[in-house]
């Protein structure tokens, strides 16, 4: 059992890295996907097929829980693992991006945030130490600041305004944080599609000399070669020896563009959302399980999967289900996605370790596109 955060790069490829993060809580392997719990759920699935399915960490979100359950009654309910029943590492993002994406804003202030709650309307104000306050009565084991999330495109000099708070908020949340061996707060780097700018923003939260670092305002609309232009810049100047962390991707093709630039953890909705709406991940493509074309295509998804979604249903089945809005097709398709996306992870640490991640990233985008 560690009782401290460490990271160990184990192998590098290129600028693709394969390492481990320890905690108290158990060992993140990265290139690491992490399923979005956001509310303490990771949607249409038990924790316990999130596990087997080889997750190392899950998120949740403190915009969410601080609006309902509450973050006080998820302490006194013996913090977020125990309310789950997920005994593992859990990254909470700290609210600035569901603020500013969810909620109706108030203001924005050197203060924190004011703004009224998308479930009731009810007023509520985050100051960067009420959200580490917060990630802190949740027993969160990575913490993230607060930072201020713009919408793009936006003027460089509210790109450079917003980042500029964010650091300050960052040195704020660090303070807030103090000193708890077992985990960790990493700050996020911003500065929107503005080389300059994400340049001044990683060597400032560099200096902070913080355990890990995450690159957001990204994956908010831009394409994705704008997103990939600043993980080029924002990678080289972050600490080689921390982890990075790219919030909100991806699509399974930004995941290997984005870990042959240096990314080593990743969370998205996409694969538990698509799962919902009836769209299938899987080596050969995405398949839309609701076109008509599957009616009778008694075929399973991949007869070659070990989970048991992808393997033993047929498509005719799944469009069955996904057409007459069963819960069974979001669960089997969201089960089918996150089995995919943790293959894909296998995957890419495994080639990393051998030395062809380009190789089998090439192979794996082929298949794809092979259908
Ligand atoms: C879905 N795209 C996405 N981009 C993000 C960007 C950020 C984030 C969450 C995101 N999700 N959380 C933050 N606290 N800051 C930046």
């Amino acid at each position: 059992m560690n009782s401290e955060f460490s990271f160990r790069l184990l192998a590098t490829d290129g600028k693709a890295r394969r390492g481990e993060i320890s905690m108290p809580r158990g060992t993140i392997r990265t290139p690491a996907f992490m399923p979005v719990g956001t509310a303490g759920t990771v949607k249409a699935m038990y924790l316990d097929q999130v596990r087997d399915l080889g997750a190392d960490i899950i998120l949740g979100n403190t915009y969410h829980l601080m609006l309902r359950p509450g973050a006080e009654r998820v302490a006194k309910l013996g913090g977020l693992h125990e309310f789950a029943r997920w005994p593992y590492p859990i990254l909470t993002d700290s609210g600035g991006f569901q603020v500013m994406s969810l909620s109706q804003l108030r203001k924005i202030s050197e203060k924190g945030v004011v703004f009224n709650s998308h479930i009731d309307g009810s007023k509520h104000e985050m100051s960067p130490e009420r959200s580490i306050e917060i990630q802190g009565l949740l027993d969160s084991d990575i913490q993230m600041q607060l930072d201020e999330c713009i919408a793009l495109p936006a003027p460089v000099s509210e790109m450079e305004r917003a980042m500029e708070m964010s650091l300050r908020w960052a040195e704020r949340c660090k303070t807030a944080f103090g000193d708890q061996p077992g985990k960790a707060m990493f700050g996020i780097v911003q500065g929107g599609d503005n080389e300059t700018l994400r340049m001044r923003s990683a060597d400032a939260l560099a200096a902070m000399n913080l355990k890990g670092y995450a690159v957001g305002g990204l994956a908010v609309g831009e394409p994705q070669d704008v997103m990939l232009a600043m993980l080029d810049v924002t990678c080289e100047r972050l600490p080689h020896e921390k982890p990075r962390y790219l919030m909100g991707v991806g699509t399974p093709d930004d995941i290997l563009k984005s870990v042959a630039r240096g990314i080593d953890m990743f969370d998205c909705v996409m694969p538990t959302r698509a799962g919902r709406h009836g769209l299938a991940f899987t080596r050969h493509g995405k398949i839309n399980l609701r076109n008509a074309r599957h009616a009778e295509d008694h075929r399973p998804l991949d007869e070659e999967s070990a989970c048991p979604a992808t393997r033993d249903y047929s498509r005719a089945y799944l469009h069955h289900l996904v057409r007459s809005n069963e819960a069974l097709g979001g669960m089997l398709l969201t089960w089918n996605n996150l089995a995919y996306y943790q293959h894909l992870m296998a995957e890419i640490r495994e080639a990393i370790a051998q030395g062809r991640f380009e190789q089998r990233a090439t192979e794996i985008t082929e298949g794809w596109q092979r259908g």
